[in-house]
């Protein structure tokens, strides 16, 4: 059956399905498609399912930590079928729970993949469907590696749904996946190595508090090859043979399973977008700074596929998905306020940014004031027998102002999020010291951390 919609979104995930919501609330018909079951990445292939395997790898770590300090922990282990159940048990509703929500609220929901003939016409299996405008929230996947053997590799889905985990795993870039992988992996008995091309991982977060986790890492049994790159895989009796080019050298190692860690690149080749006018890259769509499509007005991009200065995270999708629907129903060039939006990578412990990192500061020759604690014998640390924990708050002193911070340690993720709080509400560090957290808590060493 073919239709005409005032929007039609493509992609059922945060982006897409927080603009559906909102523009269905507004009266405007609009459909929404997907060529898989709806939830998107975070909550059925991303965020949501690491964070419950995460949690049986932080039980295996905290008794850790109290051994010899009132814990025994011995024989203390993570099934793994047991705790793949209990993620199932979350992610499995969601796509039905999330499609109702959406018909209740007066949204038609579509299946299969969509793929644009016209700059207002869009071809779902055999329907064609016209709109006044379009919605691109297709996400992101895996970017293509291109050596020969890399259809051995598995993707961060595949790693979500392994029935066992083995021992011997290979994670290939050292950025969020494979660092969040590789601290469950290690605590659910395996022996993960990281390679990462460059010789600085996970980039876009303090170097420091990156160093302090990768010793602990190490303690935990994770290998880091920096200035590595995979060059070969090649399926053997022993396991898969890799090749990798270390610093300049060739040198060869063999696991059981290989992940791919190495970035995600915008999901648009399907969509035809050249049939609709579009213009895009290997970065996104291209987009204006209120997320309208550079070449064909009748079309918006938010969340993973839309190329703007937002990171490829859920929070950023949510704000570009609303941000997008509101400039389309009231004809509005509102960008989005990015201002405060944190991110961690869950890693035990996890490691927290917020803001500028400490070079881009100085570059920008902000009067810089660093506060920078080893925290790992503070109270909240050695209650736990946390052994790795740092702050690092960058402050302009000229106006007491918050321009980035950075945490490793337990809970320091949620921490992370008073003080976006703070930056996008342009609290001084003087107002936010005076307001008084429950103690003990971990928020009330954010005090002593400013
Ligand atoms: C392993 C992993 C862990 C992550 N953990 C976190 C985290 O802890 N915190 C965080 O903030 N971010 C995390 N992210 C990133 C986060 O998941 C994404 O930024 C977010 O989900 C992007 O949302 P989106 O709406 O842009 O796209 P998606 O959620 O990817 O949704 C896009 C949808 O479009 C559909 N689609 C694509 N092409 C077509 C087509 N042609 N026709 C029809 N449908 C189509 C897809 O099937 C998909 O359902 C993680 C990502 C991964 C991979
Ligand atoms: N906690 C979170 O918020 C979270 C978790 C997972 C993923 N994500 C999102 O998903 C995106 C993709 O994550 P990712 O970890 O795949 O990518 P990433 O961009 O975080 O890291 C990729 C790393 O791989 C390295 N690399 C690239 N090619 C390589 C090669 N051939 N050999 C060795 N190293 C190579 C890069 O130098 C880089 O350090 C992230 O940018 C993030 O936005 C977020």
């Amino acid at each position: 059956m073919s239709r005409s919609y005032d929007l039609i979104v493509i992609g059922a995930g945060m982006a897409g399905v927080a603009a559906a919501n909102m523009c269905a609330s507004r009266g405007w018909s609009v459909g929404i498609v997907d060529a898989l079951p709806y939830g998107g990445t975070c909550a059925l292939r991303g965020c949501d399912p690491k964070k419950i395997l995460r949690r049986g790898a932080e039980i295996i770590d905290s008794a850790r930590l109290m051994r010899g300090k009132g814990i025994t922990s011995d024989g203390l282990a993570i099934s793994w079928a047991d705790l793949m159940k209990h993620k199932h048990g979350f992610t499995d509703p969601v796509p039905a729970r999330m499609e109702d929500t959406l018909r209740a609220n007066g949204v038609d929901t579509l299946h299969g993949p969509a793929r644009f003939t016209g700059k207002n016409n869009l071809e779902i299996e055999d329907a064609h469907h016209t709109a006044r405008h379009f919605l691109i929230a297709t996400g992101a996947r895996p970017r293509t590696l291109g050596f020969p053997g890399d259809q051995h590799l598995v993707d961060s889905t595949d790693f979500l749904q392994l029935p066992e985990l083995p021992q011997r795993i290979l994670f290939v870039g050292g950025g969020f996946v494979s660092f969040e992988f590789a601290h469950i992996a290690a605590r659910a008995g395996s022996a993960p190595t990281i390679i990462d091309r460059g010789p600085r991982p996970l980039k876009a977060f303090d170097p420091d508090l990156v160093h302090l986790l990768i010793a602990r890492g190490a303690a935990s049994g994770i290998e880091l090859l920096r200035s590595t790159t995979i060059t070969s895989i090649e399926k053997s009796e022993a396991g898969y043979q890799v090749t990798v080019d270390r610093s300049g050298r060739t040198e060869t190692m063999v696991f059981d399973l290989i992940v791919h860690g190495a970035g995600r690149t915008p999901e648009l080749t399907s969509l035809d977008l050249d049939s609709a006018g579009v213009a895009w890259d290997e970065h996104g769509v291209h987009v204006a700074p209120h997320l309208q499509s550079t070449t064909n007005p009748a079309v918006y991009a938010a969340g993973d596929s839309a190329d703007t200065p937002g990171m490829p995270l859920t929070p950023v999708a949510v704000i570009e998905g609303k941000v997008a629907a509101s400039n389309m129903l009231n004809a509005t060039t509102k960008a989005p306020d990015y201002t405060g939006v944190p991110t961690a990578v869950f890693t035990i412990p996890e490691l927290a940014r917020v803001g500028m990192l400490e070079q881009e500061a100085r570059d920008q020759g902000i009067d810089l004031e660093v506060r920078h604690h080893d925290t790992s014998s503070w109270y909240s640390n050695y209650r736990i027998g946390e052994t790795t924990a740092a702050a690092k708050i960058l402050i302009d002193r000229t106006t007491d102002r918050i321009v980035g911070a950075h945490l490793l340690g337990p809970d320091y993720a949620e921490l992370i999020n008073v003080l976006g709080l703070a930056m996008k509400l342009d609290l001084t560090t003087r107002q936010l010291k005076s307001v008084t957290a429950a103690y003990p808590t971990v928020g009330s060493d954010l005090g002593s951390m400013l």
